[in-house]
């Protein structure tokens, strides 16, 4: 097996030499790797028993995000995305952060939580101590519903009582249920559990239940990355002190960071959405993270430059993500995904999401505090807008590269430059 993500000129191999770096790395056969072929991914059959109506199934490009070192292990990372260009953003700065030990993470339990909403409570502050006095009582109860999830070491840790004023006459008492679910994304677990202990809650409250379900603003189930940038490699000392104005511009305004956070996203969907887990469920949970004490949305990272001049980025993100369970187990394309990095814990899955996060973050503010976010990614992009104006075949390489070689992408120049190229005069 290879021993490195580090694989110079990777972009410019073909695919089947791409995968058989991917399974010298991960151990897998290229008959393993195959299942990532359209005609063997997911068929009709399976989608057809994974949702509702089913009529087709959606192709997304699997990309391969090189040069990652995350808690000292080489590791490459599937990312499921149609954008251009974040792949290649994200294996940049891996390579820039190598030098500098790569990724570090940090996490805790994989702590989710259920609400359970108690309305009509006529003394809700002595319901919240009621609740309180029977916590064993409830975990006790929680845990009869799922002795599997027992078994593997999880199951409930606590519970807490809010009071969520509504107006001056109502306020109501929401009971969270903290279940440790292990490996798991953990929403069918917990939910089944809210859904167990909501008649007894209510009992004790001196209430009646509403809503029964897990919150997805998992913010007891968070993964922490750091990594250091070199100041050379980035393009020197002013586009590391530019690179942290960019940061704290988004940081100070919800404008900038709604694209600082969207600029994480891409990495961080893409690999979510490779192994399967719930996009949805991250993307809520990021977003709702971003919203500080203050009430104010705001940037999801931060980046100091540090003693020695080279810029240290971190990023925190509650991260519900899971191994087994939900599609990750049963879709084929995620199971030979999850494979292909290596992770044995959903704690070590979520490691590689933030890290993936990080870099592409990085890889954005550096080219927008250089020069700018179009050269590269344009560059990128110029084979769709090729394809869009109806090249096909080698006529898609050449009319992106005529393109970008006339610093001129787009559809009108696509459409003329492909008419040039069938009429032989490029
Ligand atoms: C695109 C690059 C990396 C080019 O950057 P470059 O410096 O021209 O790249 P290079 O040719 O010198 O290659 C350097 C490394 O980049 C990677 N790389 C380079 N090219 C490829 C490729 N074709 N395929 C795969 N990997 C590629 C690859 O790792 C390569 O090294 P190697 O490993 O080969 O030794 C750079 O310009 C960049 O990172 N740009 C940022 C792009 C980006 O952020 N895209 C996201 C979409 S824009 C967006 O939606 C987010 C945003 C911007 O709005 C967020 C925000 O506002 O904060
Ligand atoms: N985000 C949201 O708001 C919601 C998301 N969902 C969906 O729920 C799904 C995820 O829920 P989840 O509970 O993870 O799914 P599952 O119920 O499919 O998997 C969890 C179960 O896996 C079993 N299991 C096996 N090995 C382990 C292990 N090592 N650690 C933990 N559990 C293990 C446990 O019980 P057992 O062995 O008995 O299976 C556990 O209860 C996703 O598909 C998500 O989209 C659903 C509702 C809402």
């Amino acid at each position: 097996m290879s021993s490195t993500s580090r694989i110079p000129g990777f972009k410019d191999l073909g695919v089947d030499a791409r995968r058989a770096h991917v399974a010298a790395m991960s151990g897998l056969s290229l008959v393993d790797l195959a299942v990532l072929d359209p005609a063997h991914g997911l068929g009709l059959e399976q989608a057809d028993r994974m949702v509702e109506n089913v009529v087709g199934v959606l192709g997304v490009p699997v990309g391969i995000a090189t040069n990652f070192v995350v808690d000292g292990r080489e590791v490459l990372v599937p990312m499921a995305t149609e954008e251009a260009s974040v792949v290649a953003a994200a294996s940049n700065l891996a390579r820039m952060a190598r030098p500098h030990g790569g990724f570090v993470s940090s996490a805790t339990a994989p702590l989710m939580q259920a609400q359970v909403q108690v309305l009509d409570v006529a003394d809700p502050v002595a319901g919240r101590v009621r609740l309180l006095e029977a916590r064993e009582e409830l975990m006790a109860l929680a845990d009869e519903q799922d002795p599997a999830l027992v078994r593997h070491g999880g199951g409930a840790r606590d519970v807490v009582v809010r009071l969520v004023p509504v107006n001056a006459e109502k306020t109501f008492v929401v009971l969270h249920l903290v279940v440790d679910v292990r490996d798991a994304m953990g929403a069918n677990a917990v939910n089944t559990m809210a859904e167990a202990i909501a008649a007894r809650v209510a009992e004790i409250a001196g209430g009646r239940s509403l809503l029964r379900i897990l919150t997805n603003k998992a913010d007891l189930r968070v993964t922490r990355v750091r990594a250091v940038f070199g100041a050379e490699q980035l393009g020197g000392p002013q586009v590391v002190d530019d690179m942290v104005s960019a940061a704290a511009f988004a940081v100070a305004d919800p404008y900038r960071a709604a694209t600082h956070n969207k600029g994480i996203m891409n990495g961080v969907t893409a690999v979510v959405l490779a192994t399967g887990n719930d996009t949805r469920a991250v993307e809520a949970g990021a977003h709702s993270h971003a919203v500080g004490p203050d009430g104010r949305y705001s940037s999801l990272s931060r980046f100091e430059k540090t003693a020695d001049g080279h810029l240290v980025g971190t990023l925190e993100l509650p991260m519900a993500v899971g191994l087994v369970g939900g599609a990750t187990k049963v879709h084929p394309v995620a199971r030979a995904n999850v494979a292909i990095t290596g992770a044995r814990s959903a704690a070590e899955l979520a490691s590689l999401v933030v890290s993936v996060g990080l870099a592409q973050n990085a890889a954005a503010l550096r080219a927008l505090a250089s020069e700018g976010i179009q050269r590269g990614h344009m560059s990128l992009h110029a084979r769709n807008v090729a394809v869009s104006a109806g090249a096909v075949g080698e006529e898609v390489d050449a009319v992106a590269s005529a393109m970008v070689n006339a610093k001129t992408i787009g559809a009108d120049a696509a459409g003329a430059l492909l008419a040039r190229h069938r009429a032989g005069l490029d």
